[in-house]
């Protein structure tokens, strides 16, 4: 079965598997020419009525979720202040929708003047004067608590956000490898935590959840009040019904249009789509720039994507867009046209009821008014309403997304006994011992490594020898608990390693990858935290930064430690393309304000490949190579790889400095010095060990080891 993209927006809460492959239950769609929509249904669904049962679950599906909801509310409460905030906020927001009914009482008492001014030809000066006066006062109470409203909003939005930011950040800070790299964890993420939200999640429920509590007290308040006003009159009861049917069966097509009530899922097999996707993510990537430009691809990438454009037409729209191009081009449904009818009806009734009864007309006039302005404001108001509840449906889902993310467990779980028992232990390094480890990644199917056991004492060196994809890499990574293997154990000085505590174990070794990354920070924070307990000792940085033979080229930047490697703010430019001239003919130049703010032509500082490895380097020593170092254990995937013969040179005879003290393990291709001088090499072929032992003695085995290590000599003597 194929794998499915979810489109975003809405996840329902109904329980059970939702299969887009079973036909049987899912209704499949076509949108446009490029997506594919998939919904969840049981049974054909009526056209012309809504579901009760839909609704049901739309309620039910709010209710489950209401736990988190109160979670939340007590998180906000035991912010400083925010109580206050908040409950003044409710109050305003509770006498806001009280306004409506009241001035709908006062429009019920002109209501009364006409009727008595109609029947005794007088009108009460006095109460017309108290009717107006107090329309007029309720109208600025509105004014005046819908500003307050806003002004206690700023605040309390500014500190759930500033609280719960924080709270995200932990949440993304402290998860493991095998929890942050499953795709539905990063879906989830995406949804709970969405980049791009001005206001916070926890703000947008408060609102929604208040503006829903609220328009019931004024539909109901509202509601009331008409029927007092309307009690006595004739035609009142007749109107109101006609009337109240138009809002009540708008609300029925409007329910049953939206998506959100529904299980569904969203993907694209249109490859003109993808290519496009592609094409615009590659020329949008600076990562890809250099290989555009020296690949000259540009003109064989305008052309494709111009291909792309021109296949797909209007359909070259992303989900959403595609989907609500959909809906506008749907022809009226008939309750839509019967709905306009109705609309109609007050109207006619009014007529037929003057054309029987002359006399009454002034009265049913205003009364005819009356209820439809009510009409109109109490359509808008539940209109209001069921969206807000479909939004708050959401809401509250997403608001338990981020419980669910924050409660998250990592996959690696910690275990309980301290390492190591006596730090004067590590200064003879660890070892490690793998009893028949099997492995294979999260995604994966086949083993990375199968069947692995091997010793190595404490204070040994190490190398891990093979072709690419053997398996090196993923060793090291289980030695650091990045993944657990599913098969056999793994011990260290005898314990096995699930026992230890992990902040302990990865505090007492040092690791430096393969595909080391460099973090958008200062050099001085990429070096120091490596050792973060000292991130902010120079001296320490300093020598870190000798000993990875990075010192010299960073005191010859500009800014030294203080260089950003790739800074993470952009500065901004005013919207005129700097070397044009404006239309007053003054030539467009950034020069004078990028001078006076301190800004840079070019905001990343590019180090070289080596350069940028040394750094790396230097984080790894940061941690290990210092006097009263913590560290037993040293792990270096492929280290010299961007480094030059020097630069090798001097690592190796440093590194060389710690046999005895520290164990060392090496992943390489490389077959010279480094395996001549292992204690130990282990030979790795399709995930699995084949040759293990000293040079000497794999040599002497006459193996596949001895049979390359020939082979380079022959070409280096040759
Ligand atoms: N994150 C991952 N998810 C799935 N498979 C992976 C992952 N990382 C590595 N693999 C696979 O596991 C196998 C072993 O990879 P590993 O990185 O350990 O090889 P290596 O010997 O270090 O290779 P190289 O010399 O190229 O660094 C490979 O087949 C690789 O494709």
């Amino acid at each position: 079965m194929p794998r499915f993209l979810w489109a975003g927006g809405t996840i329902s809460n109904r329980k059970g598997k939702f299969d887009p492959g079973d036909e049987e239950h899912v209704k499949h769609s076509k949108i446009g020419k490029v997506w594919d929509l998939y919904e969840d249904y049981e049974g054909e669904k009526p056209r012309f009525s809504f579901s009760p049962k839909q609704i049901l679950e739309h309620y039910l599906g709010l209710l489950e979720n209401v736990p988190f909801v109160w979670r939340m509310l007590k998180d906000i409460g035991s912010i400083r202040a925010c109580w206050f905030y908040l409950g003044l906020y409710l109050t305003v927001q509770f006498v806001l929708s009280l306004v409506p009914a009241v001035q709908l009482w006062y429009s019920g008492q002109l209501l009364k003047i006409v009727e008595t001014a109609v029947e005794k030809r007088t009108v009460d000066k006095h109460l017309l004067f108290q009717v107006a006066s107090g329309r007029i006062v309720s109208s600025i109470v509105e004014l005046l608590l819908n500003h307050l409203s806003v002004l206690v909003s700023r605040p309390l939005n500014a500190q759930i956000k500033q609280y719960y930011t924080q709270h995200m950040f932990g949440v993304l800070a402290r998860m493991d490898v095998p929890t942050y790299d499953d795709p539905m964890i990063q879906r989830q993420l995406e949804q709970a935590f969405p980049s791009s939200s001005r206001n916070s999640i926890v703000w947008r429920t408060v609102v929604s959840s208040t503006h829903v509590g609220t328009t019931a007290v004024r539909l109901i308040s509202q509601l009331s009040v008409l029927f007092n006003v309307l009690k006595n009159q004739k035609d009142g009861p007749l109107f109101a019904l006609l009337s109240f049917s138009q809002p009540l069966l708008r609300w029925g097509s409007d329910f049953n249009d939206e998506l959100y009530t529904r299980v569904w899922a969203a993907t694209t097999r249109n490859t003109d789509y993808i290519q496009l996707s592609g094409l615009r993510k590659s020329v949008g990537d600076p990562a890809h720039r250099k290989e555009i430009v020296a690949g000259d691809m540009w003109e064989y990438m305008q052309n494709e994507y111009k291909r792309c454009i021109t296949i797909l037409g209007e359909d070259a729209v992303e989900f959403w867009d595609a989907y609500r191009l959909s809906r506008q081009r749907h022809f009226p449904s008939i309750l839509t046209i019967i709905r306009q009818s109705i609309n109609e009806l007050p109207q006619i009734a009014f007529t037929l009821r003057a054309v029987q009864y002359p006399a009454s007309i002034p009265v049913s006039l205003t009364s005819l008014s009356l209820i439809t302005s009510t009409v109109n404001s109490f359509s808008n108001t539940l209109f209001r309403f069921f969206q807000e509840t479909g939004s708050i449906n959401d809401n509250f889902a997403t608001v338990r997304k981020m419980f669910e993310m924050i409660d998250l467990p990592n996959r690696i779980p910690d275990g309980a006994v301290p390492y190591p028992e006596n730090q004067q232990a590590l200064q003879m390094g660890m070892s490690i011992e793998f009893r028949s480890v099997s492995f294979k990644y999260p995604e994966s199917n086949s083993y990375a490594l199968k069947n692995v056991s091997f010793k190595i004492g404490k204070g040994q060196l190490c190398v891990i020898l093979g072709e690419n994809g053997s398996g090196k890499s993923t060793i090291l990574k289980l030695m650091a608990r990045l993944y657990d293997p599913e098969e056999g154990q793994i011990l260290v000085d005898g314990h096995d390693i699930k026992t230890l505590k992990l902040a302990d174990l990865r505090r007492a070794m040092a690791i430096l990858f393969q595909d080391y990354t460099h973090f958008p920070l200062s050099i001085r924070e990429n070096i120091g935290l490596g050792d973060p307990g000292h991130s902010d000792d120079h001296e320490r940085i300093a020598e870190a930064a000798t000993l990875g033979g990075a010192s010299k080229f960073i005191e010859r930047l500009d800014e030294g430690y203080d260089t950003y490697l790739d800074r993470p703010v952009r500065d901004y430019y005013s919207g005129l393309p700097e070397g044009t001239t404006n239309i007053f003919g003054r030539a467009v130049n950034f020069g004078r304000v990028r001078g006076a703010g301190g800004m840079k032509t070019n905001e990343a500082t590019s180090l070289s490949g080596g350069q940028m490895q040394r750094i790396a380097l230097s984080r790894t020593f940061m941690r290990s190579l210092m006097s009263e170092s913590s560290v037993g254990l040293l792990l270096f995937d492929e280290p010299s790889a961007s480094l030059d013969p020097t630069a090798e040179h001097d690592l190796f005879e440093r590194l060389r400095l710690l046999r005895g003290h520290k164990t060392m393990i090496f992943s390489s291709h490389r077959f010279g010095n480094l395996t001549r001088n292992a204690d130990m090499i282990l030979y790795i072929h399709d995930s699995a060990i084949v040759e293990e032992g000293s040079h000497n003695q794999l040599i002497s085995a006459g193996g596949e080891y001895a049979r390359i290590w020939n082979l380079q000599a022959q070409a280096f003597l040759g």
